[in-house]
């Protein structure tokens, strides 16, 4: 961030950045990217797009558009068949992390965190020791093997449960949860990472109404703090109401992208089809 930027606090950055009054930081560009699980099946085409600092934008497309396949390779945890993910950080030099092995991926995958649409928690772990374990890449492996974490890490896992209304839960079996908590467990045991990207693979799907706007309310908080949030979701009112961009996804195409207030009839029956009279 330049010098004059780093002067406007969190929020009113934030609110500008969604007017579009300052130039946007990249922190991602993807260039030609392609994906097939084998010989026969492209699953994504040439998916060229840029991600900004701050922005949370909305994946939306029918099933098997190809939007998780996107996340997965994004983050790494998918290799990516060709093309290029450039990855701009704050400190440091820019670098292609499409080809990334070993330490250096999982590095990338503590900057480029994921919410994954099952969760991923450890069951019969409690919720703290769940959370602690996003700092695991971060961590010597021996130390890892023990499961030995600082008192900076533990002091941090503690505040990110209480800011997700999670503390009271802290020493309880993760299976033990309701569906939404585990939501705002892995979203803590993401944000332990402190990554620059925070990708969540259908983050609402199996949650009520009210644990649907609290999640959504989450990761916008999470992207008004300045860290880039890609949703993949399937209820284009939500991408309307909490989503400052979003990319349609067609049969591994991006056939959209553009502010939610773009989004025409026209566009959604592009993306969606016959499926269009099933959207909410
Ligand atoms: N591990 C895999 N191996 C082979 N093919 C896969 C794999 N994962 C996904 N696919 C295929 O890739 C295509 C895109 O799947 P993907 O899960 O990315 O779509 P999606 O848009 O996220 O769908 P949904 O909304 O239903 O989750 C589908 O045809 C799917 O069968």
């Amino acid at each position: 961030m330049n010098s004059a930027l780093a002067e406007i606090s969190e929020d009113h950055y934030s609110s500008l950045h969604q007017l579009n009054t300052v130039p946007k930081q990249k922190v991602l560009s993807v260039s030609h990217l392609r994906k097939s699980y084998n010989a026969h099946q492209t699953v994504l085409h040439d998916i060229s797009f840029d991600l900004h600092r701050g922005e949370m934008v909305g994946v939306i497309g029918r099933s098997g558009a190809g939007k998780s396949t996107l996340l997965h390779v994004l983050n790494g945890t998918h290799s990516a068949t060709s093309g290029e993910i450039n990855s701009f950080p704050e400190v440091g030099t820019p670098r292609d992390v499409s080809r990334l092995k070993g330490r250096a991926l999982n590095q990338w995958r503590s900057e480029c965190g994921m919410i994954f649409q099952d969760f991923c928690l450890v069951p019969r772990l409690d919720v703290l020791t769940n959370v602690l374990l996003g700092r695991l890449s971060q961590t010597s492996t021996l130390k890892s093997l023990f499961k030995v974490f600082t008192d900076e890490d533990r002091a941090r896992a503690i505040a990110l449960l209480e800011w997700l209304n999670m503390l009271p839960h802290a020493l309880q079996r993760a299976e033990t949860l309701s569906g939404g908590q585990m939501q705002r467990v892995a979203i803590c045991r993401a944000l332990i990472q402190n990554p620059s990207i925070l990708l969540a693979d259908e983050p609402v799907a199996s949650l009520d109404p009210k644990n649907t706007q609290r999640i959504m309310g989450v990761l916008r908080e999470v992207s008004e703090q300045g860290i880039s949030v890609m949703v993949n979701l399937h209820s284009v009112e939500l991408v309307k109401e909490y989503c400052t961009r979003v990319i349609g996804v067609s049969q591994g195409r991006i056939v959209f992208d553009d502010h939610p207030s773009r989004l025409t009839q026209d566009v959604l029956q592009i993306l969606y089809g016959d499926e269009i009279s099933q959207l909410h």
